[in-house]
């Protein structure tokens, strides 16, 4: 067997800002390993990591407030470099004998700073004297800094805008480096781990493969596994990777909860069934997801019923499996921070994806989730380490609730139907148009909203279909697709002469944030 590789590890401390999950991804794609915990998780994390770096997140907290968050001493004690950002600076100083206040002029969007000494920090960056623009987003200041630290950058809003204590390498930054707004960001946080904490970039998606490998053998032994298939690029990408680690032992269960594109079901099956010998069992359960659904509106009621009789499927076909133990799903790390908002740290909730919501207790099945620490574009060249096929890895992603959230407001076979109809004329459209490939993810959402129109002269009342298509990397942000207009007109018109029912089609301008990519 195996042995899983030992790559090095960084640990993010999370302080409730909206962008540590940048900070993660400015690390990965510098082949860093890193996992995000909360701050209240941080020794524990700690002693499970053992990191070779440690990094503090922002937050919008003031170390002015007694009750503001705080980190056990032990993580500096426990001799890693660490680098502060934002509040993780103010936490720095506030802990170990510097000042911070509160009702300075606020700092927001870019600014300035000087570097005063040089540092392995801005190296190959910027020299003592010179200038670099920065992101700032702070109230609070640093007015003193700690012993053995000295101050490397000032800025107009933040005498202490970059500090560093040499010796006992720990580095601390008032700005952003992890937005792409601080233009050499990337950089500064690649110096803090390469050059000051001494990490090779030794984790690839070979290694990561290798060892999820060794992992899921040795939490599986000899047990059977059930995988939720939906054909999409994360359980496709989970199979064919726990195929690898367990050969037979594993089947894959796909849902129809007949709320999916038009003959998706079809395709799926046959496309896996062409590509893989790996079992698939096909369950149609529409009638029981549209019946339970039946009368739901609200969104957050709709994804945790959802959720539920996903899980409930799972058991019952798990029950006709002898000695399967284990529910394998294909989860990654932004399911998990939009449901559980970082690992259950201090930022809110957006939305619960249908996959978060854990196991019943009543249930025997143990959860497999080899993905749940990647990122999309991650999990895509994962596929292809694995020799998935671009028509597996190059899909779209479509969400496990389907449709039941892209038509707001209660859900009827009827309107199911009329939307996987101009669904399917969108993408129609998109391909022949050479775009699939340009788009991140492209849909059609039903809107409860009927407008008045003229067709054949006479007056009609029928409903308004929205079309989204944004580009992005990771689902996390997100900007609407810039179609040429021939494309959206065209749409327009074949939908409203072929699908009954709608008589207006408009189009998703927003971007992420601040609205999300999907409309529920
Ligand atoms: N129809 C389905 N049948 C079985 N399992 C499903 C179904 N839909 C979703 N799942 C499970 O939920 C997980 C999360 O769904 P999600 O849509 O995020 O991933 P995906 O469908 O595999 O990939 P993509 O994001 O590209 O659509 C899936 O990986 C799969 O394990
Ligand atoms: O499997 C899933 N289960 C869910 O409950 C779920 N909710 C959103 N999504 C997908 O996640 C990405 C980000 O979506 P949002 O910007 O709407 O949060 C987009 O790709 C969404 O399609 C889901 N996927
Ligand atoms: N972005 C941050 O981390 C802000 C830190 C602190 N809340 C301030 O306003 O100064
Ligand atoms: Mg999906």
């Amino acid at each position: 067997m195996t042995q899983p590789t030992q790559h090095q590890k960084v640990l993010i401390v999370d302080f409730g800002s909206q962008v540590t999950q940048l900070i993660a991804r400015r690390l990965r794609e510098l082949n860093v390993y890193c996992e995000i915990h909360p701050y209240t998780k941080a020794t524990t994390a700690l002693e499970a990591m053992q990191p070779q770096a440690v990094i503090f997140s922002g937050g919008p907290n003031s170390t002015t407030d007694a009750d503001s968050p705080r980190v056990d001493h032990k993580i500096f004690e426990y001799g890693a470099p660490i680098f502060g950002i934002c509040y993780g600076e103010q936490l720095i100083c506030a802990e170990l004998g510097g000042k911070v206040e509160s009702g300075h002029d606020r700092e927001f969007g870019r600014a300035d700073i000087s570097i005063v000494k040089d540092s392995p920090l801005f190296a190959g960056i910027a020299k003592a004297g010179e200038n670099e623009p920065v992101w700032m987003s702070h109230g609070d200041r640093v007015t003193a800094i700690p012993e053995g630290f000295e101050v490397i950058a000032t800025s107009e809003g933040a005498p202490y805008a970059a500090i560093a204590n040499t010796e006992k390498k720990i580095y601390a930054v008032q700005f952003h480096p992890e937005v792409m707004h601080t233009p050499r960001g990337a950089e500064m946080l690649k110096n803090f781990v390469y050059n000051i904490a001494g990490l090779t970039g030794d984790w690839t998606m070979a290694a990561y493969r290798e060892e999820q490998v060794a992992k899921i053998r040795e939490q599986v032994g000899d047990a059977k596994v059930i995988c939720g298939l939906s054909g999409g690029v994360d359980s496709s990408v989970a199979a064919v990777l726990i195929h690898e680690a367990i050969g037979d032992q594993l089947t894959c269960v796909f849902v129809d909860t007949g709320l999916l594109r038009k003959d998706e079901a079809t395709q799926v099956t046959t496309l896996f069934r062409e590509h893989y010998n790996i079992p698939l069992v096909h369950v149609d359960a529409s009638d029981r997801f549209l019946g339970e659904l039946a009368g739901i509106s609200d969104p957050e009621t709709k994804r945790k019923t959802i959720g539920r009789l996903f899980i409930e499927v799972f058991d019952e076909e798990s029950s006709k499996i002898e000695g399967a133990e284990f529910l394998a799903q294909g989860t990654l790390y932004p399911d998990v921070i939009e449901s559980l908002s970082a690992s259950g740290g201090p930022s809110q909730v957006i939305k619960s994806h249908h996959n978060v919501g854990g196991l019943p207790d009543y249930m025997k099945l143990k959860l497999v989730e080899p993905l749940r620490e990647l990122f999309k574009d991650e999990v895509r060249a994962l596929g292809r380490e694995l020799g998935l096929t671009e028509a597996f890895v190059g899909r779209h992603p479509f969400p496990g609730p389907g449709l039941a959230i892209r038509i707001p407001g209660e859900i009827t076979p009827d309107a199911v139907a009329t939307l996987q109809d101009a669904d399917a004329i969108y993408l129609d459209e998109i391909r022949k148009a050479g775009l699939y490939n340009e788009i991140w993810q492209a849909f059609a959402v039903l809107l409860p909203v009927k407008t008045v129109g003229v067709m054949g002269d006479a007056r009609t009342y029928e409903k308004v279909l929205a079309l989204r298509a944004v580009t992005s990397t990771d689902g996390m942000t997100a900007d609407f697709f810039q179609f040429p207009w021939e494309v959206l007109a065209r749409t327009a018109t074949r939908i409203i002469n072929q699908v009954p029912g709608v008589n207006r089609v408009v189009y998703d301008v927003t971007s992420k944030p601040p609205g999300t990519i999907e409309w529920e």
